[in-house]
């Protein structure tokens, strides 16, 4: 079959703003929105073009160091973004390739959205329901702390699981405060707001009933 390609106007028609609905998700430190930003034809669209387009990271970039010994990562990870940037995640440099169109695009409509000029894209592919991402917080030191991390999520849905970092671990929990999940669908945008980053851990965790290839983008601004 032949591709179809997303046709920006159309996405933006689409989309004017008003019709944009947010659901405010707010705790102590924590300040997400969220939307179900594209229609279930759009976010096909999107995905099929990003399976076609986006070349995956292989080799020692597809690796973590965790307490010195590199380990393989449990999903397919690559970065895109302005010539020149590197983004560091667990003990790894990575380099960004330069923007291909759909994630362009992305880009561009969340700036409407936002204001925001954000400068890199980290994209996460979850193979399937085994495939994960685990407790951590988004690399403060690069990144301008006053921008939201802006997350697109498309294909399979799954949970997105946020906790603060006084009680992430039971036992030394030092207060009692409830865990925030959130179900990140098909063509969905969550913004992660400040200070969201500084006091809650997030993770994706592997869901053995949610087999299907998720594709994730978290759009950043590195300074
Ligand atoms: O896949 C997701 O929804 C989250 C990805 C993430 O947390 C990250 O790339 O830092
Ligand atoms: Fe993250």
């Amino acid at each position: 079959m032949q591709g179809i390609k997303i046709d920006l106007e159309s996405v933006f028609s689409e989309l004017n703003d008003t019709k944009v609905e947010w659901r405010k998700i707010s705790r102590e430190g924590l300040d997400l929105d969220y939307s179900l930003l594209f229609s279930k034809r759009i976010a096909d669209e999107i995905m099929n073009q990003l399976e076609k387009e986006v070349e995956y990271y292989s080799g020692d970039l597809t690796k973590v160091k965790v307490f010195g010994k590199l380990h393989n990562i449990p999903r397919q990870q690559v970065a895109y973004g302005d010539n020149g940037l590197t983004y560091r995640f667990s003990g790894v440099t990575i380099p960004a390739k330069p923007w291909i169109e759909p994630l362009k695009i992305i880009r561009d409509l969340i700036f409407r959205l936002t204001k925001v000029e954000y400068n890199f894209v980290l994209v996460n592919r979850y193979r399937n329901g085994s495939d994960h991402i685990g407790e951590h917080r988004d690399g403060e030191s690069d990144l301008d702390a006053r921008a939201p991390i802006a997350s697109v999520s498309l294909g399979q849905q799954r949970q997105f699981i946020l906790k603060h970092a006084d009680c992430r671990k039971k036992r030394s929990a030092k207060r009692d405060i409830p865990k925030v999940t959130v179900e990140l669908q098909h063509g969905s945008l969550l913004l992660m707001n400040p200070p969201t980053n500084q006091f809650w851990y997030h993770s994706l965790p592997p869901r053995k009933n949610a087999n299907g290839v998720r594709i994730n983008l978290t759009f950043r601004k590195i300074v």
